[in-house]
């Protein structure tokens, strides 16, 4: 398997079959969005066929409703699981305090109150990304329909007295129309390159009318589970300050995660 993928995916599928050791029997799982999040739900849909793994999920895009479906773990809604025992998602940027930015892909509303209704939230990233202060990713916040262009001029006129480097502002776009997410809104980029007051930004920008959630996940992420494109796996947890360091054994039937892209 690992001569089929790149050290990225192989950084990607180390850390996310780590964190689905985390997952125990009978427990309610919120599961991310994205590239690696997806390789954790099939690393669970594995586990649910060989082990007889029962858990139920809650997934936060109806692109991981699918594939959890597809590949037999129960799926329930997140009022019908009321409180969750564990969330693992994805992340596009964590720094040093575990603070994050999320929805390069468009889905952090849902990541957001998924990860907030768990006991704990455990981020799987590659090495890649990981900063030393966030920003460098661009900062997704999500927006009604109703006046697109009036929001987005009061987020622009926000970010002037913001404690940030870049000012630069973008709709998403899908093709030529504005990218919709599962709720219906939309998402604006914030490109600001340093961010020095992330909690501060955090509440700000969901201050303003029209801005129904932003990337920025502040004390949500207890434990990073890091991966590289040499197998090796490290776990890293903010409440305890403990680092755990191992190296991820392939196994013949890990093949089947090779044509896995998203
Ligand atoms: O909206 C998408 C999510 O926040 C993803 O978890 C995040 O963008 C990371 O995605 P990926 O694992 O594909 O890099």
């Amino acid at each position: 398997m690992s001569s089929e993928l790149s050290p990225i995916d192989k950084a990607k599928f180390v850390c996310a079959k780590r964190a689905a050791q985390f997952v125990e029997n009978g427990m309610r799982v919120g599961l991310g969005t994205g590239s690696t999040a997806a390789w954790l739900v099939r690393c669970l849909g594995e586990r649910v066929r060989d082990e007889g793994l029962h858990i139920t999920g809650v997934p936060t895009s109806t692109r991981t409703a699918e594939l959890a479906r597809e590949v037999g773990i129960d799926v329930i809604t997140l009022d019908a699981a009321k409180r969750l025992d564990l969330t693992i998602d994805g992340a596009d940027e964590f720094d040093g305090a575990f603070n994050l930015i999320k929805g390069g892909g468009g889905a952090l509303l849902h990541e957001k109150v998924v990860a907030t209704s768990s006991d704990r939230m455990i981020v799987i990233a590659d090495v890649g990304k990981e900063v030393e202060t966030l920003g460098a990713f661009p900062l997704p916040i999500e927006v009604i329909p109703f006046g697109l262009q009036t929001t987005h001029a009061l987020v622009d006129e926000t970010l002037v007295s913001m404690d940030v480097l870049g000012r630069d502002s973008s709709l998403r776009m899908d093709g030529d129309k504005p990218f919709v997410t599962d709720e219906g809104n939309h998402i604006i980029d914030l490109h600001l390159k340093r961010i020095g007051d992330a909690r501060q930004l955090a509440m700000t920008l969901n201050q303003l009318p029209g801005v129904v959630e932003n990337g920025l996940f502040i004390d949500i992420c207890d434990t990073v589970v890091l991966g590289f494109g040499d197998g090796k796996v490290e776990v890293r947890d903010i409440n305890d300050g403990t680092v755990a360091s191992e190296r991820m054994v392939f196994a013949e039937s890990d093949n089947l995660f090779s044509d896995l892209s998203d």
